[in-house]
């Protein structure tokens, strides 16, 4: 089944996202050879309807009790068809609205929605059917890029690390650091001669969007506006601060709630948005112990780099500089997703996704199941 893909040759692939945020699809086209060669096209976000939205925050509650990743018990099937539906709706907009002919599209690189995410139980559950993509959309379609990984042993995250040591060679000089804030926060550090590490850095944005959520209907901090006007509480911030997560060495990586927000419960709007925000930055410093060198360059890319208090208060956090992706011309709101589309040409042609330094695989691998278009 992997005959599309020859080595060296471009290919044209299509990237679908959905991030720990759930708040909707990523589409980003990518023309790449699967190593150096990126060409980085249109892109584009489609926010998932609002009842979709109610519907997978109890498919979040009822995937909890899974024990194996195959398993839909009650709403999990009809709203994994929902999202693979959505998603299928979101290639076809996709591809109308940029004057992209499908027929030109290689691969299809399909994340689907995590509901579960647990390593140490070898569990890690992405709502999608890559199948029933594959058949609407009519396009070869690589899924389940995390579970192979899991299976032998790895975190099964982070997986973007292979693109960021990619996007590398536009950094000006290494070692640098990805940093991704989304719902969670994962980092890739790149030394000199390209090697890397990477993990899961703590909370992103999730804590902040359901405290804000659940204070005032809103689904986030914009420009972080809130955090700004509050002060951070610091007994709560150490008390946050004391999760053993931050002293474990990597590989490692988190599920969205794997953090409470207990220790804010009755804190002010202001005061709890500051402190949750707080406490994101601090965690992101707190990387820093486990990297074998000071990156010259924090490079930021995911939602969380919207918010300008958490920008701030990262900066403080870390040596040397930090910016937003757009400085080196790349869109930080897509690097997953063109991550999700360079992945799938890599496991189409068979190349390593995830290594030793990035999930603890216990050696370079592939992974991905592709579906073949019919
Ligand atoms: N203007 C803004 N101001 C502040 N925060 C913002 C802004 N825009 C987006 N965000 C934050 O970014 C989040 C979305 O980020 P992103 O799309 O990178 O996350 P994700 O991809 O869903 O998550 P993950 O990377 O963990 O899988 C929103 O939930 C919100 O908290
Ligand atoms: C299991 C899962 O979906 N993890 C996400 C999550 O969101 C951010 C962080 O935690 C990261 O480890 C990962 O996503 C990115 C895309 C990754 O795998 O690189």
């Amino acid at each position: 089944m992997h005959g599309k893909v020859i080595m060296g040759k471009l290919r044209r692939a299509l990237g679908l996202m959905s991030g720990t945020s759930m708040d909707g699809i990523d589409v980003a086209l990518l023309d790449t050879d699967g190593d150096r060669e990126l060409r980085q096209g249109p892109a584009a976000s489609y926010a998932y309807p609002p009842e979709i939205k109610v519907k997978l925050r109890s498919a979040l509650a009822e995937a909890k009790g899974l024990a194996a990743r195959e398993q839909r018990p009650g709403s999990l099937g009809d709203v994994e068809r929902a999202l693979t539906e959505l998603n299928a709706d979101a290639v076809d907009r996709f591809l109308r609205a940029n004057g992209v002919d499908k027929g030109n599209i290689d691969i299809i690189g399909y994340h689907g929605q995590t509901v579960l995410h647990d390593a140490p139980r070898r569990l890690t559950v992405q709502l999608g059917d890559g199948r029933l993509l594959a058949d609407r959309t009519g396009v070869d379609v690589v899924f389940d890029l995390r579970a192979a990984d899991v299976a032998a042993g790895g975190q099964g995250a982070p997986l973007v690390p292979v693109y960021h040591r990619a996007l590398a060679t536009q950094v000006p000089e290494l070692p640098a650091a990805f940093l991704n804030v989304g719902g969670v926060a994962n980092v890739t550090w790149i030394g000199r001669d390209g090697r890397m590490l990477a993990f899961d850095t703590g909370p992103g944005n999730a804590l902040i969007d359901d405290w804000v959520l659940a204070h005032t209907g809103a689904t986030h901090d914009a420009g972080g506006a809130l955090a700004a006007k509050g002060t951070c509480n610091e007994d709560a911030l150490q008390q946050l601060l004391t999760n053993n997560y931050f002293g474990v060495p990597p590989p490692k990586s988190l599920d969205r709630n794997d953090f409470s927000s207990a220790p804010i419960e009755g804190l002010s709007l202001e005061d709890g948005a500051a402190t949750l925000t707080a406490f994101t930055a601090a965690a992101i410093g707190k990387a820093r112990e486990h990297m074998p060198e000071e990156p010259r360059l924090w490079v930021v890319c995911g939602g969380g780099r919207k918010n300008k208090t958490l920008m701030g208060l990262i900066a403080s956090h870390v040596q040397n500089a930090v910016v937003p992706a757009e400085a080196l011309g790349l869109d930080g709101d897509f690097i997953e997703a063109q991550a999700w589309a360079y992945l799938a040409v890599r496991s189409a042609l068979q190349l390593p996704i995830t290594f030793p330094e990035t999930t603890g695989a216990p050696a370079p691998m592939t992974g991905g199941v592709l579906l073949g278009s019919r």
